[in-house]
């Protein structure tokens, strides 16, 4: 799992290094672990560092001086390399580095844009983590005029990596202003900054490599946690060899009508592929009997669960709110989606997960706080918005999108990688509404025992596996074969 921290921890963190007059050591590390990528990335795509083209933009603080320093190392090897002076004031010891090493420094101007289209790699060194809002005009037409072609690079061959946050990207939100650099590589200092890992600024980034400056983190809360595939081998709830199905977790769902059978199946699908002790679905006949087709053990008499999941297909509002009652009555977990969510006008007493996309947050945020955004808003902040509704709803939401993020009430945010985009169809949520139905009842003892499980990061879990499956199917109803098969291949890979 990548941790992300804002960029006033990650000071917090250099301050006392600082204070005890380390920047210069500091500096160096960060620049040497930049220039060791930069040397790798050239002799991977370019055969030799000697004779290629570099071009570092350096702005005038020490993300600028980070670059210079990393020039200078490329310089010394025999690579070309001209710095261009974006604001007249560079960071002098890395202009007078690269200067001793054969490099060469150019103002910002038409010669710069023409070296930035000649170059094999540039280094983006304008803003790091002390960037205000907003590029200088100057800046973001020369960023504009340079990355003009799609991808990243002027040329297809040409690689840039940005120094710890690419220029124009928020190091705390990730959120990027009209222009912002696009890099292939992005190689940050001390910690991932928690804007590297957000959207926007995980597809501004590129692959990240963290280096190790010394900093500690150890007893600072991340603003965000990205989970890779071996969390889940790590962290996915098994069976144990001493469960039966009711100690394994019995999960109730509320799916499915006659207008809308297909979700009941999805979802109740979802859940089974994922893994309980029992399902208890609570529908109209035509979806029980459809459901029962494809899973006969599945029971259709209401009786006691561990945990509930309500909404996908239009479900009965009766039954749905009876559902809730009992959440609430037994403190039950419960997962709310699409339908259910129009039953939320109050933070519910009972650990709860909502999933809903960029409109349902929409009418979610408009019946809990007053003015309320709408849905543009919600999909240009994605995170601030799911954060808002986390905080009123005192619940975890899924917000579900091309990038879905995952917010705490206390504002921090489970951030998976993206999934594939065959996931933007019909069905895809009913399926992940079950999957994470069946991990609250799976987990339903912890949550209630001593909160050892956490709910945010239990749904990022599903929405990664359920991302992982769906890059090998083009459709919902593909899905929880790939996810029973990925779930095994866990078990069998846990140590
Ligand atoms: N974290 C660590 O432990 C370590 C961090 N390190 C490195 O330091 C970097 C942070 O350096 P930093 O603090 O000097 O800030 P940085 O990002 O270079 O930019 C600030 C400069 O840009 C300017 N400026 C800002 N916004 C502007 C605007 N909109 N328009 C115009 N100008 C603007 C601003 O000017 P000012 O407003 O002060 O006049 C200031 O000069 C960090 O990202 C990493 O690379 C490592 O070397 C060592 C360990
Ligand atoms: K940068």
């Amino acid at each position: 799992m990548k941790l992300g921290y804002t960029a006033d921890a990650v000071r917090a963190a250099e301050q006392p290094l600082l204070d005890a007059g380390q920047l210069d050591p500091l500096m160096r590390t960060a620049a040497a672990g930049l220039a060791r990528v930069c040397r790798e990335l050239l002799t991977g795509h370019h055969g030799q560092i000697a004779g290629r083209r570099v071009v570092v933009l350096a702005g005038s603080g020490k993300n600028g001086g980070d670059a210079l320093f990393a020039g200078a190392d490329l310089a010394s090897r025999g690579a070309a390399v001209t710095a261009v002076d974006v604001f007249s004031r560079p960071f002098a010891a890395g202009v007078s580095a690269l200067r001793a090493a054969g490099g060469e420094v150019e103002p910002l101007g038409p010669a710069a844009l023409a070296a930035l289209r000649a170059a094999d790699l540039v280094i983006d060194g304008v803003f790091g983590t002390g960037a205000k809002p907003g590029l200088p005009e100057a800046l973001s037409s020369l960023i504009t005029d340079w990355q003009a072609a799609s991808g990243t690079g002027s040329r297809a061959d040409q690689l840039v990596v940005a120094v710890d946050v690419p220029t124009g990207v928020d190091a705390s939100t990730g959120t990027t202003g009209e222009v912002s650099v696009r890099a292939d590589h992005t190689v940050t200092f001390g910690a991932h900054k928690a804007g590297l890992l957000l959207p926007g600024g995980a597809e501004a980034a590129g692959e990240i490599t963290l280096i190790d400056i010394g900093l500690d983190f150890e007893d600072v809360i991340p603003a965000v946690e990205a989970p890779e595939p071996a969390d889940l081998v790590d962290l996915w709830p098994l069976p144990q060899p001493h469960m039966h199905k009711y100690s394994r977790g019995v999960l109730g769902l509320v799916a499915g009508s006659q207008r809308y059978p297909g979700a009941g199946v999805l979802a109740a699908a979802g859940a089974v592929s994922a893994g309980l002790g029992m399902l208890r679905l609570l529908a109209p006949a035509t979806v029980e009997a459809a459901v029962l087709e494809r899973h006969p053990e599945t029971v259709t008499e209401p009786g006691r669960v561990q945990a509930w999941a309500l909404g996908p297909g239009a479900p009965d509002s009766l039954e749905m709110r009876r559902a809730l009652v009992d959440a609430e009555n037994r403190s039950l977990p419960v997962v709310i989606d699409a339908a259910g969510l129009r039953l939320i006008t109050r933070p519910l007493e009972t650990s709860t997960i909502v999933t809903p996309h960029a409109g349902e947050l929409v009418g979610l945020l408009g019946r809990l706080t007053t003015g309320g955004p709408d849905r543009a808003a919600v999909e240009a902040q994605p995170v601030t918005h799911a954060v808002r509704a986390a905080e009123a709803l005192g619940a975890v939401v899924v917000l579900k999108g091309n990038r879905t993020v995952i917010a705490r009430p206390d504002g921090t945010v489970v951030a998976p990688p993206p999934g594939p985009a065959n996931l933007a169809t019909a069905g895809t949520g009913d399926v992940l509404t079950g999957i994470l139905g069946a991990l609250l009842a799976t987990t339903a003892g912890d949550l209630a025992e001593a909160h050892r499980i956490d709910l945010a990061r239990l749904a990022g879990l599903a929405v990664l596996l359920h991302g992982l499956a769906g890059r090998h199917t083009t459709h919902a109803s593909g899905l929880p074969a790939v996810i029973e098969e990925l779930v095994l291949e866990l078990g069998e890979r846990r140590p």
